[in-house]
């Protein structure tokens, strides 16, 4: 018999880790709580598809992660990728920002191996508890050698996305995770099935290397709405922000009694993002609404904000200026 797959699990936390006051607890419940050996022993079938060991690296709800948290991931992401004795590496992860972590860990992880992040929308002591099947169907993924080179992925609910596109569209039901663009394939019983690849520069073809990033620089995001005002924009400049991403309404759009601060802000030397906050996916284009070619702004074109943040940290971490963030926008 050819010895199993050997898969490292980082556990930081979230629901999948949840722990709940009876069964019928599905949204009052406190993150964070089951230890990482207690969640590989609760699912028995991982020995069948893989050698899972696993290391407690936090124990947080994911709201609560930081700059440094992405940091300390990435690093020890990258250093388990360089073993011999690892084959693939999943993360259990909170759901609220597990989208941010794995399109941080798509970016500046430089490594072919599968690297799968998971977490689950129902606490381990919930009736109908997805946590379970998720981590089996991601341990399948990360262990399977025809998940190797196709960037950082997040397996929930049966389906495997990229972590570059995959956001959280809802916060109740177990298909929360959603792609504009559309999964890239599929776990079922112990397989994982392939309908796309990804096309965007990830993992070892990017630019970016976790090794190398000592600190992330502060980047904020202000959303957009009727009656805006230039209160929130200003306030972050004045607390060190070197970017502002702008959660801008439909196409990216910038109320007029907030335009003016924003060239200023740029004036100062701060990068301006135009962004979308539109929930299907925003689609925002160069000098559409607004002239950023005479404004010096950038537009995240698909990203949406939260994601638009994460890029913006790394390429300004690394020195970018607003035409090579740009060039970086529409290449991740
Ligand atoms: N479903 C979850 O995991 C939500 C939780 N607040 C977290 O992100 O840690």
């Amino acid at each position: 018999q050819t010895a199993k797959p050997q898969v490292v699990l980082l556990a930081t936390g979230g629901t999948i880790a949840g722990a709940g006051a009876s069964a019928a607890n599905s949204a009052t419940y406190q993150a964070a709580k089951v230890p990482v050996d207690k969640l590989i022993a609760g699912v028995p079938e991982l020995s069948a598809v893989a050698q899972v060991r696993g290391e407690q690296v936090f124990q947080i709800a994911s709201e609560s992660f930081t700059n440094e948290h992405l940091l300390t991931l990435g690093k020890r992401v990258a250093a388990l990728a360089k073993q011999a004795d690892v084959d693939g590496i999943v993360i259990t992860h909170g759901t609220d920002t597990l989208e941010e972590t794995a399109y941080f860990l798509t970016l500046t992880v430089r490594t072919d191996k599968p690297i799968v992040v998971v977490g689950s929308m129902r606490p381990s002591t919930a009736l109908s508890a997805d946590g379970t099947l998720n981590l089996l169907n991601a341990v399948t993924t990360a262990a399977d050698k025809s998940s190797r080179g196709k960037g950082v992925l997040v397996v929930m609910n049966d389906e495997i996305h990229t972590g570059r596109d995959v956001s959280k569209s809802i916060n109740i039901r177990t298909e929360a995770f959603k792609s504009p663009w559309g999964p890239l394939g599929m776990v079922v019983e112990g397989k994982t099935y392939w309908f796309r690849a990804p096309a965007k520069r990830h993992t070892t073809e990017s630019e970016f290397d976790i090794e190398q990033i000592g600190a992330l620089p502060q980047v904020d995001i202000v959303y957009g709405s009727g009656n805006a005002s230039d209160t929130a924009y200003r306030a972050f400049a004045a607390k060190g922000a070197k970017a502002i991403v702008h959660a801008g309404t439909g196409n990216g759009s910038v109320s007029g009694q907030v335009v003016p601060a924003l060239r200023e802000l740029r004036a100062q030397g701060l990068q301006i993002v135009r962004s979308a906050r539109v929930v299907g996916g925003g689609f925002v284009l160069r000098n559409a609404e607004q002239p950023d070619d005479q404004y010096d702004w950038v537009v995240a074109h698909d990203l949406n904000p939260q994601k638009a943040r994460i890029l913006t940290m790394v390429a300004l971490a690394k020195g970018a200026d607003s035409k090579t963030l740009q060039r970086i926008f529409m290449a991740y």
